[in-house]
């Protein structure tokens, strides 16, 4: 239903996608999982024909987005990072609104209002004006207005952000009767949880590429055995670790071990084995080996440690690292031209 081929996308010596390249099946779920500034609002808004990449394909449902945006916008549903609401109008009023926008006919509208408004549980509300709903009423109603018109596809650009956790599983409950119903999904999120509890498949996107692609059991299997965290100070310095993470190489059954900047410095690693044994031996070994134990800790692969093997750092860590290398007066400057 959706293809991404290529595509590129710079903003002066900012570049926001390195050729990428998306296929989302009918009927599927897809999670774009990326941390701030990965690209993942770049690719949605090329997707939705709302801004043109320097290269690549986009087709929508058959359509080529690019050649034929009026006919590819037909088939989406778009739903904003940023709820565009009017403060003045009554949520009912807004929809109708977007129903003329449309072309919906009057009988249609009132028939689709009726169903998005017992979907999205909007009755008590809906009638009161968007100035006084609350952040999840807003992001419902934002919601509603993006699946007027039926699209096959819908787009959403971290639904879920700001949210209180009661709306957020409200969403995430409508997000899967939508998908049962056979509405093909596309939702970026930097959320791990979200994408893992809802995603068919997912695409991790770091720095404009797609590191990862495939369902969430898929990545976490081919990271193969459990994932240990090993720190042997609270806070260790850089130094500690790399010589610790020498010594760690060397012992039996371990393999991809990375050291962890934003756990203060602990090393990251995978046993080949399973279970308590496994770690009571690699205890044994770490003792022989003179490595001093703060703290050691096991678990099954997770989807943060999917993105760690890739790039080396935490998704958090590169969160921060977004934030501190953005300006987003300038971005919103360059969006509006
Ligand atoms: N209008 C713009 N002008 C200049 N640079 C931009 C603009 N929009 C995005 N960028 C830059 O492009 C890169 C990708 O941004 P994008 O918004 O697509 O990422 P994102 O993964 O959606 O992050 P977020 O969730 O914070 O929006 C970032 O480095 C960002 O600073």
């Amino acid at each position: 239903m959706i293809t991404l081929e290529h595509i590129s996308k710079r903003y002066g010596g900012i570049t926001a996608l390195d050729g990428i390249s998306l296929e989302v099946p009918k009927g599927c779920l897809y999670g774009l999982l990326g941390p701030n500034g990965a690209g993942k609002t770049t690719a949605l808004r090329i997707l939705c024909t709302l801004l043109a990449p320097d290269q690549g394909r986009v087709v929508i449902a058959g359509v080529d987005a690019l050649a034929d945006p009026r006919g590819a916008r037909q088939q989406l549903g778009y739903v904003a990072q940023e709820v565009a609401i009017d403060k003045i109008l009554s949520g009912r009023e807004l929809l109708e609104l977007q129903a003329s926008l449309y072309h919906l006919s009057a009988a249609r509208a009132r028939e689709r209002i009726a169903m998005l408004t017992a979907l999205l549980g909007m009755d008590e509300w809906l009638d009161r004006r968007c100035g006084s709903y609350s952040g999840g009423m807003r992001r419902r109603l934002d919601l509603a207005s993006g699946l007027l018109h039926n699209p096959a596809v819908l787009v959403l650009d971290e639904p879920t952000v700001g949210l209180d956790i009661e709306s957020r599983a409200a969403l995430w409950d409508v997000l899967q009767q939508l998908r049962e119903q056979g509405t093909t999904i596309l939702l970026s999120s930097h959320y791990l949880e979200e994408v893992d509890a809802l995603a068919d498949r997912l695409a991790i996107l770091d720095r404009g590429s797609v590191i990862a692609e495939g369902t969430p059991a898929e990545l976490k299997r081919e990271l193969g055995g459990d994932r240990i965290t090993l720190r042997v100070r609270e806070f260790a310095s850089h130094d500690e670790a790399q010589k610790v993470q020498q010594l760690v190489q060397g012992l039996k059954g371990v393999s991809q071990v990375l050291i962890n900047r934003a756990q203060g410095h602990a090393i990251n690693f995978v046993i080949e084995a399973e279970g308590s044994e496994a770690l009571l031996q690699l205890r044994q070994q770490l003792d022989a080996a003179e490595v001093p134990v703060f703290s050691l800790a096991q678990s099954r692969p997770s989807l943060d440690d999917v993105y760690l093997q890739a790039t080396g750092r935490t998704l958090m860590d590169a969160e921060l690292a977004a934030v501190s290398s953005r300006d987003p007066k300038a971005e919103k400057k360059q969006a509006m031209r």
